[in-house]
């Protein structure tokens, strides 16, 4: 029997750094799990190329996308739509392969609903304040916006708990290395649940 493979979640909130951290790790030559592209209504950013950042979508197709209900996940978040594709992440995980997911905080529940075997780390930032120069510096977002993020980041923090795991982000040479870790562990234990399993049909 092939076995699925490991769905893994990586949340947290705007500007603690999920992008660069998981940019970061798919950038290392060990790693052997896909990334999922999402879906958004974001406009592109200088830089940001179709298909490989996110699939940009219009309104309507977003909406058509939901109403056939085509995502794994979706929020609004901040006035735009993000969705997870579900074809590609069932497909992904039926083949043997994990797949890796960085979303925002409501869409992280959603996802722990339909795969409560999931692995969940929520990236946590140092402190508020440094949360805050994170999105500033990056100089994305207007002010209104950036009060927007930081008011969700409140919200979305006290959520931490929900998480299997939390891990810092103070540095992201470090925080790859605890995320990676984290995998690590997570196969070993999910390899002996499936050993003992295999032992007891095969006594039956
Ligand atoms: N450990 C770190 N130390 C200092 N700066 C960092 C660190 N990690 C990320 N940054 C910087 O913080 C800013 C926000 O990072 P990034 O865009 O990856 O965040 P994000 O969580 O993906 O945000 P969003 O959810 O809005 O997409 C970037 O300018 C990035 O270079
Ligand atoms: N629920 C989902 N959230 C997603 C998805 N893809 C990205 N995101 C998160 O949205 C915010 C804003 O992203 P940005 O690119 O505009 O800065 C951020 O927290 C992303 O992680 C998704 O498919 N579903």
């Amino acid at each position: 029997m092939k076995e699925e493979g490991l769905l893994i979640v990586l949340s947290g909130p705007s500007g603690v750094g999920k992008g660069t951290v998981r940019k970061e790790i798919f950038s290392q030559p060990d790693i052997n799990f896909e990334y999922s592209i999402s879906m958004t209504t974001r406009l592109p950013r200088e830089g940001e190329v179709d298909g490989v950042d996110y699939f940009f979508k219009t309104k309507e197709e977003f909406e058509q996308l939901i109403a056939q209900d085509k995502l794994l996940e979706y929020a609004e978040y901040v006035g735009n739509y993000y969705g997870t594709p579900v074809d590609y992440v069932k497909q992904t995980l039926a083949s043997g392969k994990d797949v890796f997911l960085e979303i925002e905080v409501q869409g992280a529940k959603q996802v722990r609903e339909k795969f409560p075997e999931g692995l969940f780390i929520f990236l946590a930032p140092p402190s508020l304040s440094e949360l805050h120069s994170r999105i500033v510096n990056r100089g994305t977002e207007s002010d209104e916006l950036i009060r927007g993020r930081m008011e969700k980041a409140r919200k979305e923090i006290e959520m931490m708990n929900l998480y299997d795991y939390v891990v810092e982000n103070d540095q992201v040479e470090h925080a790859c290395e605890r995320i990676k870790a984290i995998v690590v562990a997570e196969h070993c234990r999910l390899n002996r649940v499936q050993h003992r399993y295999h032992k007891m049909l095969e006594g039956e």
